[in-house]
C-alpha cells in the first residue's frame, strides 16, 4: 500500500454536502463523476496527497443507499493506492483477507478497483485503487 488514495464518505445530498465540504476544507471538489456499476456519483476534494469521496446513491439498491438506510450518512470506506492491484490481491488472499470481486473493476477518477469485506478488516470496508496506465 502505497498511500491513503480517499476517503469515502456517503451523503444523501451531494449537492448540499459539496457546498459543506467546500467551507469545511476551503476548496472546492475537483470533478464529479457517475459510476452507474456501483450506483453512485461522486465528487472529489483533493486535500493534501489525498482525496475525500463523497458518494450519493443514483439508485435503491446502491451499497451507499444500503448503508445509509441501515446507519446514516458518514465515513463508508478507506481506499488505498497500490502499484499492482493484481499483486495485491495475491497478497491480500495469502493473508486471508475476503475479496468482493474476483476482477478488478472501473473505478472513478481513472482507477482500478477492488473492495474487501468488512467482516475480515475489522469492520472497515476497504478498496484498492490503481491508477490506470493513461492511455497515449
Ligand atoms: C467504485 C467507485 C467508487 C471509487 O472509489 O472508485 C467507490 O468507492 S464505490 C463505493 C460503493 N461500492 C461499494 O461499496 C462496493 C463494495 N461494497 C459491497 O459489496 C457491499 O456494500 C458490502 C458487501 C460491503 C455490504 O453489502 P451487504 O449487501 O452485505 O449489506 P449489509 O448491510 O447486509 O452488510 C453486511 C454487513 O457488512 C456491514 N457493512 C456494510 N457496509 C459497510 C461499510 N461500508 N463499512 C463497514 N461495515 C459495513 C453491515 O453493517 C453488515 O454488518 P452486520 O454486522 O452483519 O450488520
Ligand atoms: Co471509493
Amino acid at each position: 500500500m502505497r498511500k491513503i488514495e480517499h476517503l469515502g464518505i456517503a451523503v444523501r445530498d451531494l449537492q448540499k454536502s459539496n457546498d459543506l465540504f467546500k467551507r469545511l476544507l476551503g476548496t472546492a471538489h475537483y470533478k464529479t463523476e457517475s459510476v452507474e456499476s456501483e450506483g453512485v456519483k461522486t465528487s472529489f476534494f483533493q486535500v493534501g496527497d489525498t482525496k475525500i469521496e463523497l458518494l450519493e446513491a443514483t439508485r435503491t439498491e446502491s451499497p451507499i443507499a444500503k448503508f445509509i438506510e441501515k446507519k446514516a450518512e458518514g465515513i463508508h470506506h478507506i481506499a488505498f493506492d497500490v502499484e499492482d492491484i493484481y499483486t495485491e490481491m495475491d497478497r491480500m488472499k495469502a493473508e486471508g483477507f475476503e475479496i468482493l470481486n474476483d476482477i478488478p473493476k472501473e473505478g472513478a477518477d481513472n482507477k482500478l478497483v477492488v473492495f474487501l469485506h468488512p467482516k475480515s478488516t475489522n469492520g472497515v470496508l476497504v478498496e484498492l485503487c490503481q491508477e490506470k496506465p493513461k492511455l497515449h
